[in-house]
């Protein structure tokens, strides 16, 4: 654990006062307070933050896209971008790299806006979603082309480019063309390209996607160990899975903002307490098994009740009776269930509840 995770564990996480249950998704505590900092914590205790978002927008054209997204991200952290497809990751991103202008809002990184200021861009390392390495060149090769390009000085890129291929574990296949190396061979050398300049902080657009279990295991490793040596690290995914194991923080960003931030298993204690997420399918039409009174009852427990799908769903606190009474007015007659799913909250349902909040007019 690097120095910074204690910290941070206990930083975003909101308090009791953004707790579910009055049916309000509220914006991230980064947006109550831009450095992401709690009122009773004392700014002495906590890092500086590398990157810092307030209040971003952006339109492509009519389209808002950015609608008042604001994140921080600590050295010595990885920090999970969490959203389904449209919230505007991939915007913000294009934000905090330069590619884009807000058009409102406030983006520094080591408290320079990258847009104008050159050397701020240089903090920054990114590794894009199709990798963005020459399949011709070997891997040593495409190093020391990416640290030229970055302004690595000639007489450093060699060592550069040494140190990077043994950390990335492809010494032994510096000099073949990347073309012939695997999926996973080819992101590592990919996140070794945007490393060649020092960056002190590392973006991956949803670096793991498409490569096997144990490329991906190399790769979170490769993640942790330079979060350890003090790198920010925000990387994107849609694997909930992935995200849990990575991130120190996760942000959560619906329509163009971020909803919520934290460790993920205290974000997830936090909205969800001691509620359980049930999911009952039934292998038959609901309405005919249902009685009306025990549907009414479920609802009125905190279910959800989907006959087009057949379902009954609940993030509840259990009672005692709440299991039979789903079973019960579920599988009355013919006791077919298809699926019965009771488990912990996780990552998912805290996105979908955001969402779900998010598309609510
Ligand atoms: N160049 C563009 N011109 C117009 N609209 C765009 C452009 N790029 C993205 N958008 C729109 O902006 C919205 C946000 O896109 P963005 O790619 O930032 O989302 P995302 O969260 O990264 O999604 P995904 O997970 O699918 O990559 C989407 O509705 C997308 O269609």
């Amino acid at each position: 654990m690097s120095r910074y995770q204690a910290e941070l564990a206990t930083k975003t996480v909101p308090g009791d006062d953004n707790a579910p249950g009055d049916g309000q998704a509220r914006p991230s505590p980064e947006r109550r307070s831009p450095h992401g900092r709690q009122p009773s914590q004392t700014a002495a205790a906590l890092p500086e933050a590398l990157l810092h978002v307030e209040d971003a927008h952006y339109a492509y054209g009519s389209r808002q896209v950015l609608r008042g997204a604001s994140l921080d991200a600590y050295p010595g952290e990885i920090l999970v971008l969490l959203g389904r497809n449209g919230a505007g990751k991939s915007t913000l991103v294009k934000a905090i790299t330069g590619r884009i202008a807000l058009s409102d809002g406030h983006l520094t990184v080591s408290g320079q806006d990258p847009r104008q200021t050159p050397w701020a861009r240089r903090e920054i390392g990114l590794v894009p979603q199709q990798l963005a390495i020459y399949d011709k060149l070997t891997p040593r090769e495409n190093l020391t082309v990416f640290g030229r390009l970055m302004g690595v000085a000639p007489d450093k890129l060699n060592n550069a480019a040494d140190a990077l291929l043994e950390r990335i574990g492809l010494s032994a296949r510096a000099h073949e063309p990347v073309r012939a190396l695997s999926g996973g061979m080819k992101r590592r050398v990919n996140i070794g390209a945007a490393l060649m300049h020092e960056p002190k902080l590392l973006i991956l657009d949803e670096p793991t996607v498409g490569i096997d279990t144990r490329a991906r295991e190399d790769i979170s490793d490769m993640l942790r160990q330079l979060r350890d040596e003090g790198l920010a690290i925000l990387l994107t995914t849609h694997d909930m899975e992935e995200a849990e194991a990575l991130a120190d923080r996760v942000a959560i960003m619906v329509d163009g903002q971020v909803m919520a931030s934290g460790a993920p298993a205290a974000l997830v204690r936090e909205y969800f307490g001691a509620r359980m997420e049930i999911s009952v399918t039934a292998a038959r039409p609901l309405d005919a098994a249902m009685e009306a009174e025990e549907c009414a009852a479920l609802r009125a427990a905190g279910f959800t009740v989907d006959p087009r799908s057949n379902a009954v769903r609940g993030l509840v606190e259990l009672s005692g009776d709440d299991l039979p009474r789903v079973f019960r007015t579920l599988l009355a007659d013919k006791p077919e269930a298809q699926e019965i799913r009771v488990r912990r909250p996780g990552l998912d349902t805290l996105l979908n509840y955001f969402a779900d909040q998010g598309s609510q007019p």
